[in-house]
């Protein structure tokens, strides 16, 4: 079985990771356009860890402007086979307080302005996104945030909009008739291009806010998010330091099949196949293509 290599992208507030030790900024070049930024590589207990800040370093990246392609095929090229996604989000529950730390389980993508799928003409594939995320893997974030003494649920659906503004009161409303329990702008369509490169992917979303629904908190503004977010990276930072040392060295296969998700996904004929599409899948379905 193949060695875990640890993914991190970081999302607002989180533009490195300190703790790495032997840690480059390294330009990773790939088919699909320029990732947020160069992958700072590096390893926790010998452990190999790649971290991605997801909107660049500096924020320059809006969610709608993010190349998750070009992200995800990044941490594919560095071996990424677990990948975890540290993110700000608005509570859309009560009990979701500002500083939770939420394991998500499902998504609602409600996402519209960017390109979700490394495949397309000349290459068809449908991959299952039933269970987004790798159980085994969430195993490893929960026992660590347990040990961190964070506070944290498990589980909870995110509701992915496109942003970049947030949402009005009648939209905060219908996400939670919906049976949603935090919003934000970017896990999707990270989730399901990890999934069509067969890395395990898990979520910690970090509650900022209670959206605009809620009667005894004002609109949500920026200025309280940052507020909370500061308050939040170094606990974000020692979950993924423990996870780091923790988690098995040895890949474990994922329950949910997050790394064999293309065994029978690609539906093109080999020989209808488009060969420039296919030479820019060498990292992503390389495992597949080169059988
Ligand atoms: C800083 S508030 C809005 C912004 O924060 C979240 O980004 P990320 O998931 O990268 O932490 C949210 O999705 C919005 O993009
Ligand atoms: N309320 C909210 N809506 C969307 N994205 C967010 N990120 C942090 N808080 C958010």
């Amino acid at each position: 079985m193949a060695e875990t290599v640890l993914g991190v992208i970081g999302g607002s507030g989180i533009y490195d990771l300190p703790g790495l030790e032997k840690a480059v900024w390294t330009k990773v070049e790939g088919p699909w356009g320029e990732p947020s930024d160069e992958i700072r590589i590096g390893e926790i207990n010998g452990l190999k860890i790649c971290f991605l800040p997801r909107h660049g370093r500096g924020h320059i990246y809006s969610p709608s402007d993010i190349n998750y392609r070009a992200n995800i095929d990044a941490m594919k090229r560095c071996g990424v086979s677990d990948l975890i996604s540290v993110s700000a989000c608005g509570s859309l529950k009560e009990e979701y307080e500002p500083g939770t730390f939420v394991l998500v389980e499902q998504f609602i993508d409600r996402t519209f302005a960017r390109p979700k799928s490394f495949f397309g003409k000349g290459c068809v594939a449908h991959v299952s996104m039933a269970y987004p995320v790798s159980p085994r893997l969430v195993d490893h974030v929960e026992a660590a945030a347990r040990a961190e003494n964070l506070t944290y649920r498990r589980g909870g659906t995110y509701l992915a909009m496109e942003g970049p503004q947030f949402s009005s009161l009648a939209e905060s409303h219908l996400y939670r008739a919906w049976g949603c329990d935090v919003i934000g702008m970017t896990n999707m369509p990270e989730a399901k291009l990890a999934r069509e490169a067969e890395i395990c992917y898990s979520t910690v979303a970090m509650v900022t806010d209670y959206d605009s629904w809620h009667p005894d908190h004002g609109e949500v503004d920026i200025q309280s998010i940052i507020k909370v977010l500061h308050e939040n990276a170094e606990n974000a930072q020692r979950l993924v330091a423990r996870l780091a040392r923790d988690i098995p060295r040895k890949h474990e296969t994922c329950p949910v099949g997050s790394d064999t998700a293309l065994d029978y996904a690609i539906l093109t004929a080999p020989e209808a196949r488009d060969p420039a599409l296919l030479a820019k899948l060498d990292a992503v379905a390389g495992r597949i293509l080169n059988e």
